[in-house]
């Protein structure tokens, strides 16, 4: 025997009740069943307002009345039968004149008893199962209506009746004795009786309490819940978007992640499924080809180590402390029978190992009561300052983890802080569970979602994560970094199971965030429609209001500006990846700051590509510093522009065209002059010294500008040109010069003995840097460890795609950070 039970959602519409029909046809080719049913949606809240009304002598009740006579008749009349329809219409007009009459009494004595209100509310199913009991018959598969009144007793404790189960089951066990098991009962859910037949119900999880207890009476094999989800998923679909549907769970696991807030089933309803050890499936009814998730005592080979993650998400904490707790047997017991007399609900306890303190969570409308026992019972205690006057924390959530596993399995909690950690969440409290079947954590309620997400994407890693990325300037870097990632998106997905999601970007104009995503393709169009005006503070207010877990902030622009609000971004615990030199070439003390600020909360700092673009120059420096070698000197040509000007300058064409031409190449500042007055080399060298553990400012360093006088303060790129070509012939002959000496020009930078200089050089054939091509980039790095023989780094230092492909390197480095993919 097998107890189908039909929610109030599989039955709500007269398409839904065909469904139903469907499924029962099916599944009795190879089961017998009872099938238990809900009232049509919304009935029951229906059936509750018009008696409540109906007793105020509020005469809207009675339009209530008429619009469920009119639903339960069309739905008569769509799904019996011409010939059957008027015996069923007459007899189910019997039953609603009953609930009529007593509305009416209750509108007459404007008097509610619990007694009547059990009695109204309980209409709902007995309708219900009537009318389905009715079409299925009309549809040739035999069936019978049972009011469950007959074989559920209660006690008289109307409005929270108990069951008699000693009366129950054997009224159960007899009833469907003497039934003609090819026949199929349609049970109406929620509805019981006392033993002298006045009507109860069963209260929360009502029908699904029916299909328990016949399936506990009758030892059934299995119980189908059929309802409108999918089954019970790994989280909230409201919070977390990559949920998905748990293949199975334990009892206690099931009754765990309901007890934190997952509201798909009500576990005292279960309870005598699950003492028999009877498997409950909970099953989709618009989806029966699903398969749902099945709860039982028998695991399935290679289930996750977590089950789900829930939350809680509005709960107070209650901490009481103070030298009068320490070693004082009996504490704790005073303190929990205080709360359980004045009938407080404590959802978690945690105590310190000092045994100083204990805090409890509690619902935040319970809060003043839990503070007066507490007060009460500590009274004396608090007189004598040996108890602490209770701290009150509100706006917190509580988040937890479930699984089984945690008590075979070690390192499930070293990777739940882990993860929090690296998303810089706060933890107010932690609690294990006494049965050690979850991991309970209390954050700020601000990060509730973020904290279900992170540890959604830490545990089931066979999913995919997300990294929500925020792009600031969006010209030659920035556009080609978008393509890139749209290039690379399927093979990142499939290898890394990483999904790099645009969830902000910016122009100088304007600005959008949007934590659904946008469009890498058309972003400018929606950003220019849907935006608003580019605001910097603005757009870092948003997106750490946002608080998605795994966010990277990017700066694609040359602007001073954004660089200085790099620490407001880390101090919202998000990375930064730039390609901006800006910060990091200001003061000392900015460099210094945000190094200190990303190390506090926790995020990376990334900036490979301020120098030498996508080659790995900061990194290469950074690994031997740490390693605790010492740099004695750095010596290179840092700049891409100039590297390519002066290994094609000839003189065959005129200087200023081989400029334009850096430029058309994307190897230029948005502002060539930028490369030509020797800044952009300057701030590489400040920051490789930096980098080194030198304390260098910008103006200790002697920087030749090549740019012409007249051109240096002109507005506009363009005007700069013109007066460039004026210069030409200066340029030719320094070439000349150069060349007549059989050398080349090669703008190098260098630190030495305290020294730093960026200069315009003529090199012979015998120098390292001589044999430079194109773009390159070449860089020499003197360490005591490497003294006859530097570190050279060597390779194209400029343009759109090695620059977009080292932001990329960067956003894998802190993507693929050990607490994301780290398995057990
Ligand atoms: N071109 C190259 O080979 C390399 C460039 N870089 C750096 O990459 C950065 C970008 O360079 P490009 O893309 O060539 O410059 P670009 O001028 O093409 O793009 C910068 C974009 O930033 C936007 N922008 C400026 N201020 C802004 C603000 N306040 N808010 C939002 N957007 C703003 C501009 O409108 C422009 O679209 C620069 O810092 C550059 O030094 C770094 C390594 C190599
Ligand atoms: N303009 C720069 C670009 C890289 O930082 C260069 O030419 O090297
Ligand atoms: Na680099």
């Amino acid at each position: 025997m097998r107890i189908l039970k039909f929610g109030g959602s599989s039955v709500g519409t007269t398409a839904a009740i065909r469904q139903v029909a469907d499924i029962i046809s099916e599944k009795k080719k190879d089961h017998h069943l009872a099938v238990v049913v809900s009232a049509f949606e919304g009935v029951t809240d229906a059936l509750e307002d018009a008696v409540v009304k109906a007793s105020k002598g509020d005469e809207a009740y009675l339009n209530i009345l008429t619009d469920l006579e009119k639903r339960h008749n069309n739905a008569i009349k769509e799904l019996v039968s011409i010939q059957n329809q008027s015996h069923t219409l007459a007899q189910f007009k019997m039953m609603f004149n009953e609930l009529d009459d007593v509305l009416h009494g209750v509108s007459l004595t404007r008097e509610l008893t619990d007694r009547t209100h059990d009695f109204v509310v309980g209409f709902g199913e007995r309708f219900s199962a009537y009318i389905i009991r009715q079409f299925l018959s009309d549809t040739g598969i035999s069936a019978d209506y049972l009011d469950a009144r007959k074989v559920i007793e209660t006690d008289r404790d109307f409005g929270s009746a108990r069951v008699q189960f000693d009366k129950t089951y054997p009224k159960i066990c007899d009833y469907f004795s003497e039934t003609d098991s090819d026949s199929i009962q349609i049970v109406t859910g929620f509805v019981a009786s006392t033993s002298s037949g006045e009507s109860t119900t069963l209260g929360r999880g009502g029908s699904d309490y029916t299909a328990s207890l016949i399936s506990a009476a009758l030892e059934a094999e299995a119980i189908e819940l059929w309802t409108d989800i999918e089954g019970i998923m790994t989280a909230d679909p409201g919070k977390v978007k990559r949920y998905f549907v748990i293949p199975h769970l334990s009892y206690e696991e099931a009754m765990e992640l309901s007890h934190f807030g997952a509201q798909i089933i009500y576990p005292p309803a279960l309870q005598p499924a699950m003492k028999e050890n009877i498997p409950i499936l909970i099953k989709n009814t618009f989806k029966p080809e699903e398969e749902g998730t099945r709860i039982s005592n028998q695991s399935i080979p290679g289930e996750s180590i977590i089950k789900g993650i829930s939350s809680i998400d509005n709960i107070t904490l209650l901490t009481v402390k103070g030298s009068g707790m320490i070693g004082v047997t009996g504490i704790s017991a005073r303190l929990f029978g205080a709360l359980a007399d004045a009938g407080v609900n404590i959802i978690l306890i945690t105590q310190a190992s000092s045994e100083h303190t204990i805090s409890l969570a509690v619902l935040p409308a319970q809060t003043k009561v839990a503070q007066s026992a507490i007060k009460k019972e500590f009274k004396y205690e608090l007189r004598d300052n040996i108890i602490d006057e209770v701290k009150v924390e509100n706006d917190l959530s509580i988040v937890a983890v479930v699984s089984d596993n945690m008590r075979r399995k070690p390192g499930i909690s070293g990777r739940v802080f882990q993860a929090l950690g690296a998303n810089g969440i706060n933890v107010v409290a932690i609690a294990q569970g006494s049965s050690e079947r979850n991991i309970s954590i209390v954050v700020d309620r601000k990060n509730e979602t973020k904290t279900l997400n992170t540890l959604h994407d830490a545990f089931f890693i066979a999913n995919v994560k997300t990294v929500n990325l925020f792009l600031v300037g969006v010209g030659l870097i920035g556009g080609k970094l978008l393509d890139l990632i749209q290039q690379q998106a399927q093979k990142l997905l499939d290898d890394y199971h990483l999904e790099l999601k645009l969830a902000g970007v910016s122009n100088s104009k304007k600005f959008l965030i949007d934590d659904e995503g946008i469009s890498m393709v058309n972003w400018k169009e929606r950003m220019m429609a849907e935006g608003e005006l580019a605001d910097i503070n603005h757009f870092i207010d948003q997106m750490s209001d946002l608080n998605l877990s795994n966010s990277i902030f990017i700066d694609c622009t040359a602007s001073d500006e954004i660089a200085s609000s790099y620490s407001n971004v880390l101090e919202s615990n998000i990375s930064i990846v730039t390609a901006n030199k800006k910060a990091n070439s200001s003061s000392l003390a900015t460099y210094e700051k945000l190094q200190r600020l990303a190390f506090k909360h926790n995020v990376a700092y990334l900036y490979e590509t301020n120098v030498g673009a996508g080659l790995p120059v900061v990194a290469t420096l950074k690994e031997q510093v740490l390693t605790g070698d010492d740099v004695m000197r750095i010596e290179g040509v840092l700049s891409g522009t100039l590297s390519y000007i002066f290994n094609t300058f000839d003189g065959s064409s005129s200087f200023s065209e081989v400029v334009r031409t850096a430029r058309d190449k994307g190897f230029t500042e948005p502002d060539p002059r930028e490369d030509l007055n020797g800044q952009d080399v300057g701030r590489k060298l400040l920051i490789l010294t930096r980098e080194a553990g030198l304390k260098l400012e910008f103006d200790k360093i002697d920087i030749q500008n090549m740019v012409p006088e007249k051109a240096r303060d002109v507005d506009t790129v363009e005007e700069f040109f013109d007066i460039l070509e004026e210069h030409d012939d200066e340029f030719t002959k320094l070439f000349e010069d150069a060349a007549s000496n059989n050398k080349k020009l090669c703008y190098i930078a260098r630190y030495e003995n305290e020294k730093a200089t960026v200069q315009l050089e003529q090199i012979g054939s015998e120098h390292p840097f001589y044999g430079l091509d194109g773009s390159d980039n070449i860089v020499a790095f003197k360490t005591r460890h490497y003294q006859k023989s530097p570190i050279v780094v060597k390779g194209p230092g400029a343009g759109a795609d090695v620059t977009a492909s080292g932001i990329i390197a960067d956003i894998l480095r802190i993507s693929n950070a050990p607490s994301f993919r780290e398995e057990i």
